[in-house]
């Protein structure tokens, strides 16, 4: 991270804490009439003592005790306020956040910065949400009232807030010291919890690979060994703070008794009342709790850090996207200009200087053997992957010219993996949009030739389905796949491997597709190992290591491959890996 993206990503944070600065400053005034108020207690004490039963008045007692129940209630009251008061402000934090951190964290996964911090990034938030509706933060606000008490104790008696202040000096070095000692045990029991939850969930999202080849036990094995490594460091983190914890809480009740003591010994001097003993020793305890409930809340404190120093980094390397002057909508041609595309986080480019054009109704197909930069050639089309070198334009403008979300809707994008997501088959073909097109989405399975096989599902386009699939087969789903990239009239299709898991007719409604998708002039990329899902294409693009070996007419491209191999196998060598 450069130190720059670190100070904006922080002041991008901090912005958003302080669009509720008006409502800690009104937190940290109900806290001062907290604070005033939790006096009550040790100058209630103080005139019981030293006047009620002095002057063994009932009437004095009767007054002081109902002016105690109003304050007391006051001081309720007040304190539930800030409390409901830090609650909507960290309510505020994260509603402000959530939508940048999501999005920043969904760009993040496909770029090559800030991925690691992405991973977290949704529950770097919550921690910083649950720290600031915490009782921790509150009692951070009472911190600064403690001088208040010691005050009233230098009032009862000098050496008994000479003793006070000693006590709290011990108790702020012993808090110190938690901090300095667990940060570690804290980070580290964090990140491998983390890590044990991310092995569970991949696990279960592949249970039936797990099941089928027999990798229960050592995938169980695998778990149990995070979960036990997890499990050690957060008894390491709890034992260290647990053990400060206990110090300082026996600490503190041997001060409050101290003060009990040196009080009693003053009072015996005559140079106090028994009151000012008791209220004393009161008084003391109010000014140590903040600390102790900042100590015993320490894990929370060291979460929301480490989460907050993540969302500096991740924000600040995923800027906010900038607007765009808004483009009309463009003609299907795509130009690759010496592009060159390295995967997320990787050094090594996996597409290196690849050029070429193809015209509105025009399909390319897109060959060469496994690894060869395919599936990276696709992503780059269609702007997930941003090139390191050269310009992939849409109709003269580059990618990166559009807005990403308009850009997808002119893209009909079929990945190699599909994946669904949990909804209807409506849902998934209208590309989860909140008010889908019913005629669209039917047009779309149409074309795809998916409806006659989606209206045999029992509830039609209104099945629900899981991101596996849930019961639809391979060919289904790729057909479902098919339907979501021809939704809503796109301008260019990348189809990559379509026809891997269709059946002949499958394939048959696949090359309609692209022959009507062509006729309305849309261009079309299909990367392909099978010949059948190339029958449609006018051009070809070889590409082998990352690099172009041919591109023209598919006659012309195809006749020299083939006459390549002849001459290989001619001279002795072996065949090219193109598949
Ligand atoms: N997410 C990724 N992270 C790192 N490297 C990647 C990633 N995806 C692909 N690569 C690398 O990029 C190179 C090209 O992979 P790509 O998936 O584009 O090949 P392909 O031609 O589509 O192969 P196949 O026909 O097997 O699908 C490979 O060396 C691969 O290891």
């Amino acid at each position: 991270m450069t130190h720059d993206a670190g100070a904006i990503g922080a002041a991008e944070l901090r912005a958003a804490r302080n669009q509720s600065l008006w409502l800690f400053w009104a937190v940290a005034i109900f806290s001062l009439i907290v604070n005033v108020l939790m006096l009550t207690g040790p100058l209630y004490m103080l005139n019981v003592y030293d006047r009620v039963l002095g002057s063994r008045s009932v009437a004095t007692l009767v007054a002081l005790s109902v002016l105690v129940v109003f304050l007391y209630a006051m001081m309720g009251l007040l304190d539930m306020v800030r409390g409901r008061v830090m609650n909507r402000i960290a309510a505020r934090f994260q509603a402000r956040l959530d939508q940048r951190v999501f999005s920043a964290a969904l760009r993040a996964s496909s770029g090559p910065k800030a991925r690691a911090e992405a991973a977290t990034a949704q529950r770097d938030l919550e921690s910083i949400q649950r720290l600031i509706a915490s009782p921790a933060l509150m009692a951070s606000f009472d911190l600064p009232f403690a001088p208040l008490f010691f005050l009233g104790i230098f009032i009862f008696h000098p050496i008994l807030g000479f003793l006070g202040l000693a006590g709290a000096a011990v108790l702020i070095v012993m808090a110190l010291a938690n901090q300095l000692m667990t940060r570690k045990q804290l980070e580290e029991a964090n990140a491998t919890s983390f890590r044990s939850e991310q092995l569970g969930t991949q696990i279960r999202q592949d249970s039936d690979m797990v099941q089928a080849l027999g990798m229960r036990g050592a995938a169980f094995g695998r778990w149990n060994e995070a979960r036990s490594r997890s499990l050690t460091a957060s008894i390491d983190a709890t034992d260290t703070g647990g053990g400060f914890s206990a110090v300082i809480k026996a600490f503190r009740l041997l001060l409050q008794s101290a003060m009990l003591g040196l009080g009693a010994y003053l009072v015996l001097q005559g140079e106090m009342t028994p009151g000012a003993m008791i209220a004393g020793s009161i008084l003391l305890g109010r000014a140590l709790a903040p600390i102790e409930m900042i100590v015993n809340q320490w894990p929370s404190f060291q979460r929301a850090r480490e989460g907050w120093h993540r969302l500096t980094v991740l924000l600040g390397e995923v800027r906010p996207e900038e607007p765009r002057t808004t483009l009309p909508r463009p003609r299907a041609r795509i130009s690759c200009e010496q592009v060159t595309v390295l995967p997320p986080g990787e050094s090594q480019a996996a597409l290196r200087m690849v050029s070429f054009v193809v015209e509105p109704g025009q399909a390319v197909g897109v060959i060469g053997p496994s690894g060869a930069g395919k599936s990276t050639l696709a992503r780059a089309v269609t702007g997930l992957w941003r090139p390191a070198a050269g310009k992939i334009r849409l109709d003269g403008a580059s990618l990166d010219q559009y807005d990403p979300d308009v850009l997808g809707s002119y893209v009909g994008y079929l990945p190699q993996q599909v994946t669904l997501f949990d909804g209807t088959i409506k849902e998934n073909i209208a590309r989860m949009s909140r008010s889908p097109d019913d005629a669209e989405v039917v047009r779309a399975a149409k074309a795809a030739a998916a409806h006659e096989m989606i209206l045999k599902l029992p509830d039609g386009y209104d099945t629900p389905v899981s991101s596996k699939g849930g019961r639809l087969s391979g060919g289904q789903i790729q057909r479902i796949g098919l339907a979501r990239a021809l939704y809503g009239d796109p301008v260019f299709l990348v189809l990559d491997e379509p026809n891997s898991n269709l059946d002949n007719a499958g394939s048959t409604a696949l090359n309609q597709a692209i022959r009507d998708a062509k006729e309305a002039g849309k261009c079309v990329l299909i990367m392909a190992h099978r010949p059948a899902a190339i029958a449609e294409c006018d051009l070809i693009l070889m590409i082998e290591g990352g690099g172009r070996r041919a591109f023209g007419p598919k006659d012309e491209v195809l006749r020299e491959m083939v006459q390549n191999h002849r001459e290989i196998a001619a001279s002795g060598g072996k065949g090219g890996g193109v598949s």
